[in-house]
């Protein structure tokens, strides 16, 4: 009787347990984009950790058998990943709107921070707001004209450091970052925040370093999202930490700009006050401008030095035209830099092999939509491999090759209208900082290499320097580019 009972319980309960799992959690109907073998609960995990390779590389290859939009479900957290031009264009263009939203890294779930954030929120009227005032205001073409001169300051004190250390061995992002930090402390409010050595220094650099390792730290919620709210690893705590630390060190600064505010906005703090903001949405803004800011265009510049040692016929023509252009014993300005195209070919090749977010910031569809005669669902995260169509053979010529000449007969820009070239993205989300970033990245390569020539430690040949990928939240060279310095020109 009782066996009887408990197996009518079972036919009853088994045909409830499978519907609702396909009412909750098995999309009916969509024809989803292919997929790498996938397993239920691991997803298609074994694929991904089959390969020994960093993960941009990975998809990109997998991408090779699964096509230009492919599904990856990394334990039950499905990403579609684009990985084609025409694929970038679909998801940047085309859907624009419906896959706008942002997937916000759970280790950066922080709610005080994601309700103000213009990195990680979806195209709200904040969001649209924020980004007004950027293209408007803070990097508008008249207040970088302004703060111009204060970038080649900050640029002058790194290149003088920079001297005394003649014969040593250094690692080169060290400073490079500490000088972007400074820059960037100067759009914000106008002052420096890192000091050239232990007793000038306040701490952000290191705050700021810490607060991106934690954030690219794997985060086993990101595969199993229903584990988020226990923060299981304690990483969003520890970002939460940091983020509490460095807000205090510009506490002060905030707080005697509001009573002493006066004349013409001269920075980011001046625009965020007229505009009405408060603390917490200030301190979100300022840490959303020197996290992005600084971690991307250091690893960019180091790229750049790296690929200019390795290509020595290259670093001869950009030295040539420097000394055209600005002359063998005069400083870079910035406005030399329109006027020197192999330069700019070097750093548009640089991005284009090295993009510093290869899959760009991850968005989120809004609302499900059809992309390439597949469906889209609603929340489903989306990747585009810049690094990979960056790379692409179709597009790129000896796609692995430093070649900065490919660009100099070449229509295409950083911006975002030539969907074979996207370091700073595309559509709405292109990055807010491009202004900025075409600016100071040319200016600080070029300064390092009029005023320097370089060598490698140990005798090695630029051939033999190693150009490892390490993706963290940029993608950097691994193990950190160190070099020797040899001054060229002797003091201005
Ligand atoms: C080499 C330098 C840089 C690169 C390669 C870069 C790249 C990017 C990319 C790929 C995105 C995401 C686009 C998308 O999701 O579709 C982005 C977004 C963003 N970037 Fe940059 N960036 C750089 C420098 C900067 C600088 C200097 C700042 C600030 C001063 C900045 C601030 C931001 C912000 C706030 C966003 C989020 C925009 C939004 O979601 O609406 N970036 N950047």
């Amino acid at each position: 009787m009782e066996a009887v009972a408990a197996l009518s319980l079972l036919c009853c309960t088994i045909p409830l347990i499978i519907l609702l799992y396909l009412l909750l959690f098995k999309p009916k109907h969509y024809n989803l984009p292919p997929s790498p073998p996938s397993w239920p609960l691991i997803g298609s995990i074994p694929a991904i950790l089959g390969s020994d390779k960093p993960l941009h590389l990975t998809l990109t290859d997998l991408a090779k058998t699964h096509g230009p939009l492919m599904l990856v479900t990394l334990g039950t957290a499905p990403t579609v990943v684009a990985s084609t031009r025409d694929a970038a264009m679909e998801v940047l263009k085309s859907h624009d709107k419906s896959l706008s939203g942002r997937h916000i890294r759970m280790s950066f779930r922080i709610k005080e921070m994601n309700k103000h954030s213009l990195v990680w929120s979806n195209c709200t009227d904040t969001w649209k707001l924020l980004r007004r005032l950027a293209r408007t205001e803070i990097f508008s073409p008249k207040m970088l004209q302004n703060q111009e001169p204060v970038r080649e300051r900050k640029v002058g004190e790194l290149v003088e450091f920079l001297r005394e250390k003649e014969g040593k061995v250094l690692m080169i992002s060290e400073f490079v970052f500490g000088t972007l930090l400074n820059i960037l402390g100067n759009v914000i409010f106008s002052k420096d925040v890192f000091g050239y050595g232990e007793k000038n220094e306040i701490g952000m650099q290191s705050l700021i370093k810490e607060l991106l390792v934690i954030g690219a730290s794997p985060n086993v919620a990101e595969f199993y999202p229903v584990l988020e709210p226990l923060d299981l690893q304690g990483l969003r705590r520890r970002c939460a930490d940091r983020v509490s630390r460095v807000n205090k060190l510009w506490e002060s600064t905030v707080k005697e700009r509001r009573i002493s505010r006066s004349g013409d906005p001269k920075d980011m703090l001046d625009v965020l006050l007229d505009n009405g903001f408060d603390d917490v949405q200030i301190n979100v803004l300022f840490l959303e401008t020197f996290g992005p800011g600084s971690e991307t265009s250091s690893a960019t510049i180091e790229w750049a030095i790296a690929e200019l040692i390795r290509n020595p016929d290259k670093l001869a023509k950009v030295r040539q035209e420097l000394d055209q252009v600005v002359g063998p014993t005069s400083q870079v300005k910035e406005s030399h830099i329109p006027q020197l195209p192999y330069l700019q070919a070097c750093m548009k090749e640089t991005m284009r092999l090295h993009p510093a977010a290869p899959f760009l910031l991850p968005h989120r569809a809004v609302e499900t939509c059809q992309v390439m005669g597949y469906t889209i669902p609603k929340d489903y995260q989306l990747l585009v491999n810049a690094y990979a169509i960056q790379r692409d053979p179709n597009s790129w010529k000896e796609p692995s090759k430093f070649m900065p000449e490919r660009f100099l007969e070449s229509e295409a820009d950083y911006n975002g209208n030539y969907f074979d070239f996207i370091p700073f993205g595309s559509g709405r989300r292109i990055c807010i900082g491009m202004p900025l970033a075409t600016r100071t990245i040319p200016l600080i390569v070029s300064s390092l290499v009029h005023n320097f020539s370089w060598s490698l430690p140990d005798g090695k040949r630029p051939e033999e320097l190693a150009m490892n990928e390490m993706l963290s939240l940029s993608l950097a060279i691994d193990p950190s580019l160190t070099i020797i310095p040899k001054v060229r020109i002797p003091h201005a």
